[in-house]
């Protein structure tokens, strides 16, 4: 019997990255300046948390080690390494920093085009292309059309928005269209129609993602961001890791918005709920059904979305000390044959300038009962995590990415 379970702490990044010079972010670490924060007492919030970062089963699975493996800091959490664990850290290979290309590169297809992006002017959007909204998408106008941070633009038009019926389009640096409309004044279905219109409109213009942003709130004070957010991915240019799967006979079941990231393909299963607790719940409930053969992977987007893109560090730091308590849960759920993996996209750094992703390495760190264990070093590529799930659950090799189940003592499967 094999299963696997991946999950993806969205955002955690843990620095290093040899090209983050190109992206702006030398020295960036999102996980390195999170506990450096903590340490130091500057990410102390009453009621959350306080004091030195406290993640005793990541560190345990090798979160520490992997840091180091990454960007040469020095190990400073003393936990003893689980048997059986592994540890070690991955540098990207797709040229964006986003979630679709991170999320890509693990599941075995580095992205080797170049996303579209827009350009940060006012207006930011070609006037083909908001004509084209307004008319196939049968709104009075757009609102916002600017780079802007999610929050900030639904203070700034929300209000706006609602007296006049037109939808707040914006973006930012990554390959995005994003689209912020009332729940119910503008209509949750309406706003999930017009991203599908949208989407078709900017696939020749290579956006990555449509993504319906809802809200509720009457004023600008209490606007708030509901869970009903939608992201419509263009699909992914060749198979995945996940339609490998599926095409076998096998189960992937897709826990919070992996089922968007690619666009629906190679998925047999979507599971969603609202915030990072609740989908543990999901998670877990999968890890209990799971199957000879079958993976569970899952996107815990609340590190990215709630803290990193709000340069929360105690927000975040708070965050990881509860996920962590969780792990224990996940722990106690694998047995032999199985293959838990914990991972990163991309970086957030809260610490960092400005309020985009940041180009980092990423952690990976897991546990398999049976195997070896140990360093499995530094991975040119996220798709050797990709690889590895399929040399577990004995697929043949995909072509990007090599396995690195041989180094942790694991036998390939590979018939
Ligand atoms: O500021 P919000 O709306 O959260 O947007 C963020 O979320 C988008 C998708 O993850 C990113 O492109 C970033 O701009
Ligand atoms: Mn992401
Ligand atoms: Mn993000």
């Amino acid at each position: 019997m094999a299963r696997a379970f991946l999950f993806v702490l969205d955002s955690f990044g843990i620095g290093g990255a040899a090209d983050a010079e190109r992206y702006g972010d030398a020295g960036a670490n999102t996980f390195g300046h999170i506990a450096q924060a903590c340490a130091e007492g500057r990410a102390d919030r009453e009621g959350l948390r306080g004091g030195p970062l406290a993640v005793p089963n990541m560190v345990s699975l090798g979160l520490a080690h992997a840091a180091r493996t990454a960007a040469g800091l020095p190990i400073s959490f003393d936990a003893p390494l689980l048997a059986s664990s592994f540890h070690g850290a991955a540098q990207e290979v797709s040229s964006g920093k986003d979630t679709p290309s991170g999320h890509w590169e693990i599941a075995g297809l580095p992205v080797r085009f170049d996303w579209g992006y827009f350009p940060d002017t006012v207006p930011a959007f070609p006037a083909e292309l908001t004509g084209a909204i307004i008319r196939e998408g049968k709104v009075p106008g757009i609102l916002g059309n600017c780079h802007a941070p999610g929050t900030e633009i639904i203070e700034r038009f929300g209000e706006e928005h609602i007296r006049i019926g037109k939808p707040i389009c914006y973006t930012s640096v990554d390959s995005v269209l994003q689209i912020a409309a009332h729940e119910t004044h503008f209509g949750l279905e309406r706003l999930y129609e017009l991203c599908l219109t949208v989407r078709r409109l900017v696939d020749p213009l290579k956006i990555g993602r449509v993504i319906a942003r809802p809200f509720v709130g009457e004023t600008r004070a209490t606007f708030q961001r509901t869970h009903n957010r939608r992201d419509y991915a263009v699909p992914p240019p060749e198979p995945t890791l996940l339609d490998r799967l599926t095409e076998r006979g096998s189960k992937v079941v897709a826990i919070g918005k992996i089922g968007d990231i690619f666009a629906h393909r190679g998925i047999s299963e979507v599971r969603k709920a609202g915030g990072n607790m609740a989908m543990f719940d999901k998670a877990l409930g999968a890890m209990d059904d799971a199957g000879d053969g079958d993976l569970v992977f899952a996107n815990f987007v609340d590190f990215d979305t709630e803290f990193g893109h709000r340069r929360d560090v105690a927000g975040y730091a708070g965050a990881l000390e509860a996920f962590d308590r969780r792990l224990a849960e996940a722990l106690s759920r694998i047995g032999q044959g199985d293959l838990l993996i914990l991972t990163a996209d991309h970086g957030n750094d809260p610490t960092w300038r400005g309020t985009d992703h940041t180009r980092e390495r990423i952690p990976v760190i897991g546990i398999g009962p049976g195997l070896k264990g140990g360093d499995i070093g530094l991975r040119p590529t996220f798709a050797d995590i990709g690889e590895t799930v399929a040399d577990h659950l004995g697929l043949a090799p995909g072509r990007h990415g090599s396995s690195f189940l041989a180094t942790i003592g694991g036998h390939a499967r590979t018939a």
